[in-house]
């Protein structure tokens, strides 16, 4: 476990996750992305649902043992080592993070996956990967931290021809209240499900589907406002910082978050 530090005035992602990544790890889990419910009578945990979502994801991508998976913006790797694990693929995860990065790689080494599951940094906008050098690209809940058509074009490039890209995105919330231009986060920024088509289109890729899932995903924020409050006194007495201090630091994000929706988008390489 990693110790908090504050994001600087406009701090970078990196600086978001420094500051964040620890409380979600405490309050929240590993899965740094939405939980997946089926409804009210649901009782699966925090746990059990976000590794749902990661696995209504896998069986979308379509690979097997011996495919190359790259993980855009893989967070602490529990993701791309769970894929890993139900389908026998090679996964490489990429983060803006160097923390990120070390935490994810022990991760996979202590999970006895290190043959088969790897990460490194790298900008997903600008990757260090030749063309076609991947099966299948996975992005969960990472493109709303970059610009889509320069990240939708740099997977394109580096998929295979036939070769699946599924993501999620953050969407705004139905009643309007996001606006762009009065949200000063340099680290995340929201576009409308109606958008994604052409986003698709324009990166040269083919849409195989576009899924709202907000009614699935929607009591993420208060169970991880619950999270925090459960955690608050053991967070704090930990890391010697108070809650409400990294929640300010992180807050250019979460107003929206609180309130966001969540679409998966899936896409192949023609
Ligand atoms: C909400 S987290 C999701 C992490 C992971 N996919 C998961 O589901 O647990 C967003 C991730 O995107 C990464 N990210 C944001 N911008 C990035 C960029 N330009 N290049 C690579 N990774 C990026 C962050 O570092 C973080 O790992």
């Amino acid at each position: 476990m990693t110790s908090p530090s504050a994001v600087p005035p406009g701090g970078t992602v990196s600086d978001y996750y420094s500051s964040l990544g620890p409380l979600l790890q405490m309050a929240w889990d590993d899965n740094f992305h939405f939980g997946y419910w089926d409804g009210p009578s649901d009782t699966r945990s925090v746990r059990e649902a976000t590794d749902r979502f990661t696995d209504l994801l896998v069986e979308r991508l379509r690979v097997g043992p011996g495919d190359r998976v790259l993980d855009v913006g893989c967070g602490i790797g529990k993701p791309a080592m769970r894929l890993a694990s139900a389908t026998g693929a090679h996964v490489l995860g990429i983060t803006i993070s160097e923390l990120q990065v070390k935490q994810a790689t022990e991760s996979a080494r202590l999970a006895e996956l290190s043959d088969r599951v790897a990460f490194q940094y790298a900008d997903a906008m600008a990757m260090p990967f030749d063309d076609a050098a991947f099966h299948a690209v996975l992005a969960f809940e990472s493109i709303n931290h970059m610009d889509r058509p320069t990240a939708l074009r740099e997977m394109a490039r580096v998929l295979r021809p036939g070769g699946r890209v599924v993501l999620t995105d953050v969407t705004p919330p139905s009643d309007g209240s996001y606006r762009p231009e009065h949200d000063p986060a340099v680290v995340t920024s929201l576009t409308r499900l109606e958008d994604w088509p052409g986003l698709v289109g324009d990166a040269g890729l083919v849409l195989d589907e576009l899924t709202d899932v907000t009614e699935n995903t929607k009591d993420t924020a208060h169970r991880m406002i619950d999270g925090i409050l459960r955690c608050r006194r053991e967070f704090e007495a930990r890391h010697g910082v108070s809650v409400q201090e990294v929640l300010n630091t992180a807050k250019s994000a979460l107003p929206t978050v609180a309130s966001a929706g969540c679409a998966i988008v899936v896409a192949h390489k023609p």
